[in-house]
């Protein structure tokens, strides 16, 4: 693990254009094993969890050229064997269970770790998983330290309705459905642009899909599947952290942003922490008169509340970014996690700044904002976005901060230090790990 040494208090300045979004780049990848078709993906990060999948591809026998200096990726799984026994999926990440519908359909098995946990935000459940391969007729058995996915022939198109809305679950229905010879649909289907984008994939390669952005989305699968050239879109993650560092900065830090039509409920809730969001020309731009202030709401008896929830409501991955606005601004906020349950634990590190957070259950977090904060060394825990939002508060301070075991922003964010440094930050990894 490598920590970030950060020498905070210099505001931000400067354009920076973001990459493309983790969550719409893996279950991509995991879906391209479905075609026997060249690829050529464009815009592809330099991320930890990519080059996990692509060691992978390599040991199946794909043919995989990455120059990650132009994020170009050309790849054909023209020849592949894969070997349940020897062939390990990669672990600490949650996008390896999209590889088993391809798998099961190339090879009709597949072997899941019991570690694909992904962030430590509380439960990821693999029980929605399951629930779909069984559907389209897989058979699921433990194993030791792992579970054995297999199917007897090609899977078979079916309907179901999920308990709760979720991403990679949504992702993995589409897949399955994919190969499956016929007509499959999902009900209570989960519509993050990042799910839009993947079916998008999807569709380019061949597959038809009705519905995709909304809660129930129609698959026509077992046709033969195509290749061509995929571009990737940029990161509204990305994109609202480089915002939110400029404002908790007081700086000016201005962001390629090709779909603002994905920030509405975003830009409002930045507005809640007085920070004025503009999009224009294909470009997005904080703007923060003055210190950082909770506004104040109309009803009374009631706290200024983040709701984070299955979109279309407030994205939960961008939760942690505001709370280190909320802990930088003057006044009181709620933040609600209505996802994870174990998710805001990590909010006891902001006390070493000198914050006030108070946690009232699992899912709900307070913050008394507006308390002079000094430099400090925090741990942050396995979870991408709490490291960053660790470091947007010591680069809001004057001083010398160190946020320990930062690595997980490696899992998302590419040159994440040198783009803050072309932003003027300093900021260093205390190793290349
Ligand atoms: C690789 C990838 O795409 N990862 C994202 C994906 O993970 P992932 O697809 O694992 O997340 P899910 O949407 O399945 O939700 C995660 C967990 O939250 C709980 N849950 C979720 C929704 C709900 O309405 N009720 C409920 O109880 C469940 O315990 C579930 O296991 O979506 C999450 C939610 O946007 C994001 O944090 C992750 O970054
Ligand atoms: C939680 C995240 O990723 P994962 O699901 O892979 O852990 C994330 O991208 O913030």
């Amino acid at each position: 693990m490598s920590n970030l040494i950060v020498h905070g208090g210099t505001p931000l300045r400067g354009r920076i254009t973001p990459s493309a979004n983790k969550n719409a780049v893996l279950p991509v990848l995991c879906a391209t094993l479905l075609t026997y078709e060249p690829l050529r993906l464009l815009g592809v990060p330099d991320i930890t969890d990519v080059r996990k999948i692509l060691d992978i591809f390599r040991l199946l026998g794909s043919e995989v050229q990455m120059d990650y200096a132009t994020g170009t990726l050309e790849l054909h799984h023209r020849e592949t064997v894969f070997d349940a026994a020897r062939h390990r999926l990669p672990e600490e990440m949650r996008s390896s269970i999209m590889l088993v519908p391809p798998l099961l359909a190339r090879f009709g098995v597949a072997r899941l770790e019991d570690n694909v946990k992904g962030c430590t935000l509380g439960v990821r459940e693999i029980d929605p998983h399951i629930d779909v391969f069984r559907q389209f007729g897989g058979l699921v058995e433990r194993s030791e330290g792992s579970l054995l996915v297999r199917c007897r022939g090609p899977l078979t198109p079916t309907d179901h309705w999920l308990d709760y809305a979720s991403v990679t679950t949504t992702e993995n229905f589409v897949l399955c459905a994919a190969s499956a010879s016929g007509v499959s649909t999902l009900t209570n289907a989960a519509s993050e642009p990042h799910v839009q984008e993947f079916c998008r994939f999807m569709q380019m390669i061949g597959v038809k899909i009705e519905g995709m952005g909304t809660s129930r989305v129609t698959v026509h699968g077992g046709g033969t599947l195509g290749g061509g050239e995929y571009r990737f879109d940029e990161d509204f993650h990305e994109i609202t952290t480089f915002l939110a560092l400029g404002a908790i900065t007081g700086g000016d830090v201005v962001v390629r942003n090709s779909a603002p039509e994905n920030f509405p409920l975003i830009d409002r809730t930045f507005a809640k922490f007085g920070v004025h969001i503009t999009h224009e020309n294909g470009w997005s731009r904080a703007d923060c008169p003055g210190a950082l202030k909770v506004q104040t709401p109309f009803t009374s008896n009631v706290l200024t509340k983040v709701e984070a929830a299955p979109w279309p409501y407030f994205p939960v991955d961008l939760l942690p970014i505001f709370v280190a606005l909320g802990v930088q601004a003057q006044g009181n906020a709620m933040f609600w996690n209505k996802v994870y349950d174990g998710a805001m634990g990590w909010t006891t590190e902001l006390s070493k700044f000198g914050a006030h957070v108070y946690q009232s259950d699992p899912h709900r977090i307070v913050s008394f904002g507006g308390s002079p904060l000094t430099p400090a060394v925090v741990e942050s825990p396995y979870i991408i976005r709490v490291a960053i939002a660790l470091f947007m508060v010591a680069a809001s301070v004057n001083g010398r901060s160190e946020i320990r075991n930062a690595t997980p922003i490696r899992r998302a964010h590419p040159g994440f230090v040198e783009n803050l440094r072309s932003l003027g930050a300093q900021v260093e990894w205390t190793s290349e790990e």
